[in-house]
């Protein structure tokens, strides 16, 4: 393992991030949760103190399975079924991102959660859409840096609104969603149920990531690269089991020579389809057993496009300068591979062409020259 120089998580507050997978009902603020829960009548919260709340989502969602993972979103979605929620929401989680130095987000939900209250599916998204904007705004306005968000719409994958949801992605197309997503329990529900939807985003020429890789294993990336042409990979960490590494390897090596890749994952690194790696969600859910053997840096260093991304904030109590962090201490990563992987993520983003290159020349390259001193 090559050490770089120590660097702090305040530091990396100031490296000008991208940010690709961030779930807006896992990324709620504690005191946020609390608050709307008593204006909208919610009695069913697990504590009612926002230090307490923020500790029992991080240890509930600690369980090692996706599925008791998911099952916290029950309260964080509860709370998000008006319009002026979703959209206080959004605007939180938009001054959070600025705050801890992010220049682009696409931040992802899934509208058809958020019905329960008499919600449209279009007034859903406007109301989200309308909270970004503001955050941007007020990020605009307290200087700094400003931040540029996007949204990505998401269809529950054991549901069956996969394809009204991608039409709504289109329709929102220009208005501030750039893309769509499936996600939930993965077991049992391939991305090939959900075929229509992604033929359908194809004709249209929209761009969609699938949440796959993450609790099942190879069948389900070959699927979501192979039968629905995804775009990125949601997670994607289980194309590991496509990689055969040389013998005696330790997954902080500096090199991997000689390692044999099977045909998925050729594919996957040929193609340069991203991989939406998420380090601290990928042990909470047990996609992999601990950091310490993460794939992250095989995947760097055998040269797949790899992005670090936060997942849920809220759940894994966490920031993309604390994901830096973790891979810092990890693997001794400094500020050339976290550039790498900046640069990775942004020319990876759904946003259009000349907009990612004017932010990687513009914004991401003169920010890691700072700090490369
Ligand atoms: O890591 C994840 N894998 C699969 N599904 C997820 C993950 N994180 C959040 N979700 C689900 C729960 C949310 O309610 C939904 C939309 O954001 O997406
Ligand atoms: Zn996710």
């Amino acid at each position: 393992m090559v050490t770089s120089a120590t660097i702090t998580v305040e530091e990396c507050r100031l490296a000008p991030k991208v940010l690709l997978h961030d779930h807006l009902d896992g990324g709620l603020r504690p005191a946020t949760v609390v608050d709307l829960a008593r204006r909208g009548g919610y009695d069913r919260l697990p504590a009612d103190d926002a230090d307490e709340l923020a500790e029992w989502f991080a240890t509930a969602a600690d369980s090692g399975s996706l599925e008791r993972y998911l099952e916290t979103f029950a309260h964080t979605v509860a709370v998000m079924q008006t319009a002026d929620a979703l959209e206080r929401v959004a605007r939180e989680c938009v001054e959070d991102l600025h705050a801890d130095g992010v220049v682009y987000a696409e931040v992802r939900f899934a509208p058809e959660l958020h019905l329960e209250q008499g919600l449209s599916l279009d007034e859903v998204v406007e109301a989200v859409l309308r909270g970004f904007a503001a955050g941007e705004a007020a990020a605009s306005s307290g200087g700094g840096q400003p931040i540029i968000v996007r949204c990505l719409v998401t269809a529950m994958r054991h549901a069956a609104r996969s394809r009204e949801i991608a039409e709504l992605a289109v329709r929102f197309r220009g208005r501030g969603v750039v893309g769509f997503d499936i996600a939930g329990a993965e077991a049992g529900n391939p991305p090939s149920r959900h075929l229509d939807a992604f033929e359908y985003l194809r004709g249209e020429c929209s761009h969609f990531t699938i949440h796959a890789g993450e609790a099942f294993g190879l069948p389900s990336i070959h699927e979501a690269v192979a039968f629905c042409g995804t775009d990125r990979l949601g997670h994607g960490v289980r194309v590991m089991d496509d990689v055969v590494l040389p013998p005696g390897s330790r997954p902080t090596d500096s090199s991997f020579d000689g390692a044999k890749l099977g045909q998925v994952a050729d594919y996957v690194r040929d193609k340069r389809i991203p991989l939406e790696l998420c380090p601290s969600s990928n042990v909470q859910t047990g996609a992999v057993a601990s950091l310490t053997d993460h794939p992250f840096n095989i995947l760097a260093k055998l040269r797949f496009r790899v992005t670090v991304n936060t997942d849920n904030r809220l759940m894994s109590n966490t920031s993309m300068s604390r994901e830096f962090m973790v891979l810092h201490r990890q693997f001794g990563y400094g500020w050339a591979d976290f550039e790498r992987f900046t640069v990775n993520a942004m020319k990876s983003a759904f946003l259009p062409f000349d907009q990612r290159l004017r932010l990687i020349d513009d914004v991401i390259k003169p920010g890691f020259e700072v700090l490369m001193g």
